[in-house]
């Protein structure tokens, strides 16, 4: 029986093909070397944990396959600035519309809003892809190890340094983790969602963070809503954190933000 992700993969595939034809490798690349210079991704959420602080990754996030439409005054370039405000270090944009009601338009517009690190937020498949990111402006890409092969993950993660971005591991389970620490990116995502049943859990983060080695950054993705469950995700181990819909559904996603990232638990804080 095939689950949401597999319908995604099949439909991204026929897309990436499609794209393909009309943009062949060498011209996605001409235009990936005319975009606007790399903002350090990863870098950026290094410097905001050195701080003691959380690294916030806000998500402009209309609808998703498991809410429906979850935002609908959507105007990604407005969002971009209330997060910015707010206090977030990067930003995550959806660009795939079939399940997200997404564009690459959304990641044109927020990016050029603010002066945050962008995550083109996209199901990948093909370093063609990574090219086409970086062609929009996108600084980071996203590699689900649920959805590729230990090759495909390599091939992609390889295609976003030669680019110079960063490359966001997503991993649910152990299996996916052990296979995901064959690469080299520092930032491993561990998503509370499952993927393929929808089901949410913080507990997640919990039962992997141990296996997450020190020199990699946990970043804690879905599901988050409040100031405690950052507080409580960090006694696992996650200092960054990746949140959409909860952010999405204020009217006032400036206060929002700067809410959520009101107490942080400053490591090696005495008191
Ligand atoms: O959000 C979904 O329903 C979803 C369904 C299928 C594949 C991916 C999906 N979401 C992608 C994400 O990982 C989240 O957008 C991201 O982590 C933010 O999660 P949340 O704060 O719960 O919106």
């Amino acid at each position: 029986m095939t689950n949401v992700l597999d319908r995604i993969k099949a439909y991204k595939l026929d897309e990436i093909a499609a794209r393909k034809a009309r943009c062949p490798q060498g011209e996605i690349e001409a235009l990936a070397r005319q975009a606007s210079p790399v903002r350090d991704f990863a870098g950026a959420i290094q410097a905001r944990i050195a701080q003691g602080d959380y690294a916030l990754i806000a998500e402009v996030k209309k609808a998703s396959p498991s809410k429906g439409l979850i935002r609908e005054d959507f105007q990604p370039a407005a969002l971009a600035a209330a997060y910015q405000a707010g206090g977030a270090t990067c930003l995550s944009v959806l660009t795939d519309a079939p399940s997200f009601q997404g564009h690459e338009d959304f990641l044109i517009a927020a990016r050029a809003a603010v002066d945050l690190p962008v995550l083109r937020k996209d199901f990948m498949y093909d370093p063609w892809q990574v090219a086409e990111a970086r062609s929009l402006g996108a600084d980071c890409i996203l590699i689900i190890m649920a959805s590729v092969s230990d090759a495909q993950a390599e091939e992609l993660e390889a295609a976003a340094e030669a680019w110079n971005m960063s490359a966001l591991i997503e991993v649910h389970d152990a299996p996916e983790l052990e296979r995901a620490l064959a690469l080299r990116s520092p930032l491993m995502g561990i998503n509370n969602r499952n993927l393929k049943t929808f089901e949410t859990s913080l507990e997640t983060t919990r039962d992997l963070a141990a296996q997450v080695p020190e020199d990699r950054i946990l970043v804690s993705e879905s599901g988050m809503s409040t100031a405690g469950d950052l507080a409580t995700l960090s006694g696992y181990g996650a200092r960054a954190f990746l949140i959409g819909e909860s952010l999405m559904r204020q009217q006032d996603v400036e206060v929002a933000t700067r809410t959520l990232l009101s107490n942080p638990v400053r490591m090696g804080a005495t008191t």
